[in-house]
């Protein structure tokens, strides 16, 4: 589904990412961790194909980014994002906001087809946000909002998902409820990959986990395999005890850490 091939990236010289290999295939769903500032977003930029590598080579969905229409690569990509969310009309219907999401554009200027529209208001019953269908966006909860932009983000069927902290500023309980949906994405033809600072957010759809450190993966795998005492302190320095429960990790800061 996405291949980076000794990916570099230099910014005034600086490597932002460097030499980054990372295969992911269909049926994996991966979460990506690491220090603020150590290149998560970039690594998210170029595999949707608003940033190029200084060096290296991107695959995604059989596609050679430099030789093809990245434009048409997106159509099957979805990606969720605070600045994403950020463009949304705060005014707009819930239900026009989501089934926007079927096309390229942020905002209908034209009839919105019975069948967008139908699909719209299924994926917001399935999410327990039926009754919010006709509000405005901006009475919703900062929880609510996040699943909207989930919502939307599906109504294209996209192949990939791409989503950078979705749970970023959420509440114990709005988490936990944002987290159920993304756990329940195992039931779509979709390969997520998900940023995170949260190691609990890693729910059990998630097979896959890449530790990143300034700009270099630390570690790439299968999660149970990547997610160690020893690669937690070499990607956060912060000595960590790690235990798993309901098949998600969970951390404990050692005390004098
Ligand atoms: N437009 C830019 N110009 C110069 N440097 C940039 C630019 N965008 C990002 N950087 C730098 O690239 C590095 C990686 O940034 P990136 O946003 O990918 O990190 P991140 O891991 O997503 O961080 P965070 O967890 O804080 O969101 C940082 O040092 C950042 O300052």
């Amino acid at each position: 589904m996405i291949s980076m091939d000794h990916i570099t990236l230099l910014r005034d010289k600086r490597p932002i990412l460097d030499d980054v290999t990372l295969q992911i295939a269909s049926g994996e769903h991966w979460a990506i961790l690491g220090r603020n500032g150590s290149g998560k977003t970039t690594l998210l930029e170029m595999m949707t194909g608003y940033l190029f590598p200084t060096q290296g080579k991107i695959e995604v969905l059989g596609n050679t980014y430099g030789s093809c229409d990245v434009r048409e690569v997106r159509k099957q990509i979805g990606y969720i994002s605070q600045s994403l969310l950020e463009k949304l009309t705060l005014s707009d219907p819930v239900w026009e906001v989501v089934a926007t999401g079927a096309f390229a554009f942020l905002r209908f200027y034209q009839t919105i087809p019975d069948e967008v529209k139908l699909q719209a208001m299924n994926l917001l019953a399935e999410m327990n946000l039926g009754h919010a269908s006709n509000n405005p966006l901006g009475t919703l909860s900062q929880g609510e909002r996040k699943k909207v932009m989930l919502a939307r983000s599906l109504m294209a069927n996209p192949r990939i998902l791409i989503m950078d902290e979705p749970c970023a500023g959420l509440d114990l309980f709005e988490r936990e409820k944002m987290l159920v949906e993304i756990d329940r994405l195992r039931q779509r033809d979709v390969t997520v990959v998900y940023v995170t600072h949260h190691i609990e957010e890693i729910v059990p759809l998630f097979t896959h986990v890449a530790l990143i450190r300034d700009g270099k993966l630390e570690a790439a795998g299968p999660k149970k395999e990547v997610l160690t005492t020893e690669t937690l302190l070499n990607t956060y320095e912060i000595p960590v005890d790690l235990e798993w429960s309901g098949d998600r990790p969970w951390i404990k800061v050692r005390s004098g850490g």
